[in-house]
Order: structure tokens, then C-alpha cells, then sequence
């Protein structure tokens, strides 16, 4: 497996964890759900969250969206980015497995291979469509409409920065040459967007007046975007909102992560009204990127988790993302939501006895949904007793409580030198139990359990030397 990428969610050296066997009647399935938020079922009282989506909410779209995937349009101005053909279609074929909605490619007017690369991946004949990405302008609106998509995202910038100094035309010369456009598009029978690149930075009585203008001549949808990443989640919602209110077709909008905002911004252009956002897997894109597909997922999980399990493969997402972590050799982070490498691992003691007993303590995503595993980490100084007697009893030890918290200051002892694998925990475990069941061992009585786990050790060195001198093999090499 590619360094870079990760083959599930749990700390590289798995053997420091505890997998935690969901099925003992302590997972998720065994709590309620309120707004999305699991509830325990024991004496704690449920209470409705004050804080949780208003289905009352009419404008909002949380539950009723659609994804436009761009990480072969967007994705590919990430710096790092070169998709050849095959991993174009490997990324388009894995989407569409995961059930985006759209996938948005590359301007075909960019180069020869990009127009090849938009027409192959028209052919594969998928569930999703397709999309490619073109300046207002005719000569890139023929090439598009030549290459077999369902649909063009026209785009042109709007704020007086882009207009000075990118391509340096006025309010009246975008509004007629978007109606060409537009009109030139649509007669051709497939979708058409409108978007105002640098919508945030652009005088609000321009855009309202352009995105009216494109809604009467029939524009399937108008596109919002912070080109800069510069807007905030209030902005985000007052201008969607006031748009909503402006035009009946639908809203799209692109958000970029200049100052990590994307995730939080999509969400609340959802609550506003929007009905379709732009993602890309890890978020590549200019610069740090836009809202990405994973995070955008585990947000809008957490507001509904049945509609989005129900619109999307979530085991794949993984997939998905180590396929285009290595396409474009970045790790995945950390605190990546879902697929970071410690998303499911809980540690600290008080964390561990409350997930034991009910996932929903500490979690708001449920691993199993993403074909994914829960862990605890026990050896380590924060450790707790409720978390050792869990491994006591997947171990098979029969232990009482006192013992178990006797073993447990045993481990932190040792944890406070360094942080303890999980077979050295096992270890302990084994050589206590066995010291207590011969009658070596009582609790409390610390030199006798350095002596039985010194013996041990012993004990173990010369298995191995005696192995080692038997039954090492000669290595290749030397045969
Ligand atoms: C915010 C975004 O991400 S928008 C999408 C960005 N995507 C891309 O840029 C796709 C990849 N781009 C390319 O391959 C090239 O830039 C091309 C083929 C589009 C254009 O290449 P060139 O003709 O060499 O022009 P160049 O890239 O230097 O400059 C952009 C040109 O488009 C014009 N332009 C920029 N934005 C727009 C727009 N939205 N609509 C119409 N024209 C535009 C500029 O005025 C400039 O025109 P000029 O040739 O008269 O100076
Ligand atoms: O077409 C759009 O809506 C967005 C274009 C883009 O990538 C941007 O403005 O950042
Ligand atoms: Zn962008």
C-alpha cells in the first residue's frame, strides 16, 4: 500500500489498540436518535437538542442536495495534480460508484488531451453526469457542446478585481455574452449553469441583476462562488438566501478553504436554500482547495444520517480518497473527518468507559456506516481501569475489579516510561492473571509482579535464542 494513503482509520500500529466488538449490545443501534444525535437509552433522560437542523425550516436543503463532484475539474488546479486518462476514469468510475450526483471535468478548450479525456469519459455511459467547467465565451461553448456531456458550467468573474484585471469586460458585455451563451447551450438540448466567479467580492446589485437576467432566459442553475475563500458562514447564508428569493431555478455553489470555512460554509448555504455543491475528494484544488467530499459527507451525516446513507456508498469513500491521494501523492490527514487515521481511535480513560458502554458518548459518526472500525488505546498513562477490563475480557481472563485496577496502575506505570504496545499489555495481563490464579501474585504486591514479569521475560528471551538457533532460515541472499 502507497505510504501515503490509509488502510483504515486506526493508528499505524494497530497493536496498540483495542478493536471494540460493536455487537454486545453496545453500539449505536442500541441508543435512540434525536435530530441525528444518538440518545442513551438507559436512565439519562432524553432531551431534544435545541441546536439540531429545523426540519420546520423551509428554505433548507440539508436533506435534499446534490453533489457536483469536481475533483477532475477543480481537483485537477490543485498544484500537485496530473491525472492521465486512466486515472480520469478511474476517479469518474469511483464517484460514480459512490453516487455523486454530477461530475464536473476539466474545460475541454484547455488542451487536446482534455477534450479527448472529457469525450472518453462521456462514453462509459455512467449514473452520473457529466459536466465540464468553460469561460463565458462562444469559441469554448462549442467545443464543450461537441464533446457528448449532459451539461456546461459557464463562469465569468464579476467583482470589480477580476473584471479590471482578468478579463477586463464590463457588466453590459457579460450579460449579453452569458444570454449568447446560455441560449447557444441550451438549443443544443443539455444542461447550462451560470456562475459568477468572485461572487463575494462582487457588488451584490450586479449579481442579483445578471443571475435574474439568466433565470428568465431559462438557465438550469446560477453558481455562487468564493473564488477567494473569503466569506463566512453569515455572508454565505445572507447572499444565498437573498438569491433564493430572486431566482426559481437552482443554486449551486463553490467554496473555497482559504481560511476553512468550505465545510461549514456549504453547510449553511444548504440551510439557505442551495441546491447543489461543488466538492472535491480531500478538497484539492487552487491553492488549499474547496469543500471536500469526505468532510462534506460527515457534516451532512451528522444532520441526517439515513438520507445521506441512503444517497451514497459510504464504504467507499476511503477508496476513493486513497485513490486520489496517491494520484496526486499527498498523505490523508489526520484529522481528516472519517478517514483520518485516528477518527475512530478513543484513548483517554474517561472517553473509553463512557464509548464501551455506548458508542454515542464520543461519537456523532458511526464507524460501521464507512466500512470502518472503532478502537480503543489502552496502553498509555491515561488509560482506565474500564478500559483494561474490556481487554480482560476479550482476553478471556477472569479477573475481579480490584485486580483489574491493580494491573491497570501497573500499566500506567510502566506508560509513564514509554507508551506500551498492545501485546505488551497483553503480556502484563497474562503474566498477572496467571500470577494471581497460582497464588504467586496478590494485589498490591508490586515486587511480586516485577519478579513474575522479569521470569517471563527470561523466559521468552530464551525461546527465542533457542528458536532463533534452530529454525532461522538462511535469508536469500545467501542461499
Ligand atoms: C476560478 C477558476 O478556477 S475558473 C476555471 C479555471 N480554469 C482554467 O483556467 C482552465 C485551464 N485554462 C487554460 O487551459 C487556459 O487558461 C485557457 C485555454 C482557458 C485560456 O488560455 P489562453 O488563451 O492562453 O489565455 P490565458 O490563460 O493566458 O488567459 C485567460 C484568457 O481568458 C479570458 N478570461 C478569463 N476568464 C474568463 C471568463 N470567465 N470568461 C471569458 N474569458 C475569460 C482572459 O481575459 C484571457 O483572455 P486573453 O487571451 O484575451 O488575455
Ligand atoms: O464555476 C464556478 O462556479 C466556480 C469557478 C471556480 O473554480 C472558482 O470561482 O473558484
Ligand atoms: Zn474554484
Amino acid at each position: 500500500m502507497c505510504p501515503h494513503t490509509n488502510g483504515d482509520s486506526a493508528p499505524t500500529d494497530p497493536s496498540q489498540m483495542v478493536p471494540v466488538d460493536i455487537s454486545n449490545g453496545t453500539s449505536h443501534q442500541a441508543s435512540t436518535q434525536t435530530n441525528g444525535h444518538a440518545a442513551t437509552n438507559g436512565s439519562a433522560k432524553q432531551r431534544t437538542n435545541p441546536y439540531a437542523p429545523r426540519a420546520s425550516d423551509f428554505l433548507s436543503n440539508i436533506s435534499n442536495f446534490s453533489i457536483i463532484e469536481s475533483t477532475l475539474r477543480e481537483g485537477e488546479q490543485f498544484a500537485n495534480a496530473f491525472f492521465d486518462t486512466k486515472t480520469k476514469i478511474a476517479i469518474a468510475k469511483a464517484l460514480d460508484a459512490f453516487g455523486v450526483e454530477y461530475i464536473e471535468l476539466t474545460s475541454p478548450a484547455a488542451s487536446e488531451q482534455s477534450r479527448k479525456d472529457c469525450e472518453a469519459i462521456c462514453k462509459l455511459g455512467l449514473k452520473a453526469k457529466i459536466l465540464t467547467h468553460i469561460r463565458c465565451h462562444m469559441d469554448d461553448a462549442r467545443i464543450a457542446v461537441e464533446t457528448g456531456v449532459d451539461g456546461v458550467d459557464v463562469v465569468i468573474g464579476t467583482s470589480s478585481f477580476l473584471r479590471e484585471f482578468s478579463h477586463g469586460k464590463d457588466m453590459a458585455y457579460i450579460t449579453k455574452t452569458a444570454i449568447e451563451v446560455i441560449e447557444y447551450v441550451k438549443s443544443k438540448g443539455i444542461e447550462v449553469r451560470f456562475s459568477s466567479e468572485d461572487s463575494f467580492r462582487s457588488d451584490l446589485v450586479d449579481l442579483l441583476s445578471i443571475y435574474q437576467t439568466v433565470d428568465k432566459i431559462g438557465v438550469n442553475r446560477v453558481g455562487i462562488a468564493d473564488t477567494v475563500g473569503c466569506a463566512n458562514p453569515r455572508q454565505v447564508y445572507d447572499l444565498v438566501r437573498t438569491l433564493r428569493g430572486v431566482v426559481k431555478c437552482d443554486i449551486e455553489i463553490h467554496l473555497h478553504n482559504d481560511t476553512g470555512m468550505a465545510i461549514a460554509n456549504a453547510y449553511t448555504a444548504l440551510e439557505a436554500g442551495a441546491t447543489h455543491i461543488d466538492t472535491s475528494v480531500l478538497g484539492i484544488g487552487e491553492r488549499v482547495g474547496i469543500t471536500p467530499l469526505g468532510g462534506l459527507v460527515a457534516c451532512l451525516y451528522a444532520a441526517n444520517p439515513e438520507y445521506v446513507k441512503s444517497k451514497y456508498n459510504l464504504p467507499m469513500l476511503r477508496e476513493i480518497e486513497n485513490l486520489v491521494a496517491e494520484a496526486v501523492e499527498v498523505n490523508i490527514p489526520f484529522m481528516n473527518p472519517i478517514t483520518g487515521y485516528c477518527a475512530f481511535t478513543h484513548k483517554a480513560g474517561i472517553h473509553a468507559k463512557a464509548i464501551l458502554n455506548n458508542p454515542s458518548t464520543y461519537e456523532i459518526l458511526k464507524p460501521e456506516d464507512f466500512g470502518l472500525t472503532r478502537y480503543v488505546s489502552i496502553g498509555h498513562r491515561l488509560t482506565g481501569w474500564n478500559a483494561v477490563k474490556s481487554r480482560v475480557e476479550q482476553l478471556g481472563l477472569k479477573l475481579t475489579d480490584d485486580e483489574i485496577k491493580d494491573v491497570t496502575a501497573k500499566i500506567k506505570e510502566l506508560a509513564d516510561v514509554r507508551t506500551q504496545s498492545m501485546d505488551d499489555v497483553d503480556t502484563l495481563l497474562r503474566v498477572y492473571h496467571s500470577g494471581i490464579q497460582s497464588g504467586e501474585l496478590a494485589i498490591g504486591q508490586k515486587e511480586a509482579l516485577d519478579r513474575l514479569l522479569r521470569k517471563h521475560r527470561e523466559g521468552q528471551d530464551a525461546t527465542t535464542s533457542r528458536d532463533n538457533s534452530i529454525s532461522r532460515p538462511a535469508s536469500p541472499t545467501q542461499a
